[in-house]
Parts: C-alpha cells; sequence; structure tokens
C-alpha cells in the first residue's frame, strides 16, 4: 500500500482538512482530510467501523467534530445541520431517511419546503418526472415501497434543493444487483446532466468505481490511501482487501 499522498485535483469544492470526532470520550476520526473537486465523484471505501458514516454525520452537521470543513472556500464547521443543507450540502443517510408515513409526494413536499414558495411545485414535478416509478406511486405512503423505489425516493428528496455536494451512505444496502446498478445509473445521470459533485460510501466497491473519479480508503479513522479508480485496481493489495471483483470497472 502506498503513501495516502494527493494527487494532482481539480478546484476543491468540498474540503475537509484535519479532521477529528467520535462518540463521548472515544475518538473515531482522527485527523482526515477529504477534499471533493468541483464536478467529481469522489468514493470512500473501508470496512465496517471505519469512520465512513461518522465522516458523512460531521459534514452534514449532525455531529460536532474539530478540523476544518469548507464549502467553496467558506467554512461549514459549527453550523447546525439545516443551514448545512441550505448551503448545498445534502446527505441520503444510511437507511435513507424518508418519513414511512408520508405519501411520496408530501415526502418531497417536505423536503422543498426549503425552496422558495414559487419553485415548490415546479421542483417536485420535475423529480417525479425524473423517476416514472415515483410519479406512479405519488400517493403511496413511502414505507410501502421498495427499497429500491425508497433509495430512488431519498435521493430525490436529496436533490430537490439543488445540493452543490450529494453525499450519499451505503446507497446499494439491502437492494437486489440490479437495483444496486439502476441506482448507480442514476448517480452517473445526475453527474453527467449537472456536474453534480458527490461523495459516495459503497460497500459494492466494483459498482461504486465504476462511477467514481477518485477514491479514497479509510481505516481506522484515517484515510490511508487515495488515487483514481485505475490507481486502485492496479495495486493488488488494495483490491483483496476492499474489491475482490472488479468487474464493473
Ligand atoms: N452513535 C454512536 N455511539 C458510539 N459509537 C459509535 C456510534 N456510531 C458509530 N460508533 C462507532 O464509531 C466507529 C465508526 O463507526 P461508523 O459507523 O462511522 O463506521 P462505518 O465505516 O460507517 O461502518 P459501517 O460500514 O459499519 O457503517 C465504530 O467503532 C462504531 O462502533
Amino acid at each position: 500500500m502506498r503513501p495516502a499522498t494527493d494527487p494532482p485535483v481539480a478546484e476543491p469544492l468540498l474540503s475537509v482538512q484535519g479532521l477529528h470526532a467520535g462518540y463521548g470520550h472515544g475518538e473515531v476520526l482522527h485527523g482526515i482530510d477529504v477534499t471533493v473537486p468541483r464536478g467529481q465523484v469522489v468514493v470512500l471505501l473501508g470496512a465496517n467501523g471505519a469512520g465512513k458514516t461518522t465522516l458523512m454525520r460531521c459534514i452534514s452537521g449532525e455531529l460536532r467534530a474539530t478540523g476544518r470543513i469548507e464549502l467553496d472556500g467558506d467554512a461549514l464547521g459549527g453550523l447546525p445541520a439545516h443551514q448545512i443543507s441550505r448551503r448545498g450540502v445534502a446527505l441520503v443517510p444510511q437507511g435513507r431517511g424518508t418519513f414511512a408515513d408520508l405519501s411520496v409526494r408530501d415526502n418531497l413536499a417536505v423536503a422543498a419546503l426549503q425552496l422558495p414558495r414559487a419553485e415548490r411545485d415546479v421542483e417536485m414535478e420535475r423529480w417525479l418526472d425524473r423517476f416514472p416509478r415515483l410519479a406512479e406511486r405519488s400517493k403511496v405512503a413511502a414505507g410501502m415501497l421498495s427499497g429500491g423505489e425508497q433509495q430512488m425516493l431519498a435521493i430525490a428528496r436529496a436533490c430537490i434543493g439543488r445540493p452543490r455536494v450529494l453525499m450519499c451512505d451505503e446507497p446499494s444496502l439491502g437492494l437486489s444487483p440490479a437495483m444496486s446498478k439502476e441506482v448507480f445509473e442514476v448517480f452517473e445521470q445526475l453527474h453527467d446532466e449537472s456536474g453534480l459533485a458527490m461523495l459516495i460510501v459503497e460497500q459494492n466497491a466494483g459498482l461504486a468505481l465504476g462511477v467514481a473519479d477518485l477514491a479514497l480508503v479509510i481505516e481506522g479513522g484515517r484515510i490511508v490511501w487515495r488515487g483514481t479508480p485505475r490507481d486502485l485496481h492496479d495495486d493488488d493489495a488494495l483490491v483483496s482487501a476492499y474489491i475482490g471483483d472488479l468487474e464493473e470497472i
């Protein structure tokens, strides 16, 4: 494994420097540096318990941390989660974070509340057009949707506020291989259409690296490797530790 040195990167959009965080007295992240360049997709790989979710929770303002978190040069550290979301950082959490008892349409309506009133309906319709399966089920409670439909709804909810960075924690968790592929196709389309920058945590490394511009490996709360998917592919130790099946790259 080679040292975690920075390869040349495009202009940073989201930048995390020297981040320390944990729960109670136990530190989980020990000085994390992560950059999501403008218009790029970054995939974060790592074993269970390495700190991936914790990092996303810190960036989204759910968990306090020390260190610097900046979006386009503006400090986000210390801001409450709703303000970080308004600045343009959206998180699709593990477990999707939709309201199970609300209909698909109402889930979108709640997410649209962050937009100016005049734009809410248009934006909701845009996302229902975008996901015809959600449009067909717009009156169905989110809790009654399939896992894949719930994931699409969660992505639509996150995107409705027009984020500048979309973070997604284990989007394929519990989904069939076919549905996981569909979710990653959505990421690819979103990225191609609008150059949306993304930070994705995903266990299915083959699938995630297929859409990634950059990959990071986190171990024990430290970033131990960073590079392109192709670099990762060439590193036998990393492949056997984190990937196994590279057919998707
Ligand atoms: N709410 C919490 N309270 C105490 N410890 C926690 C809490 N959440 C996570 N941890 C601990 O922090 C460490 C990092 O957890 P985290 O969920 O960030 O890892 P992860 O890389 O996302 O793993 P996974 O793939 O299992 O979700 C683990 O040791 C975990 O047990």
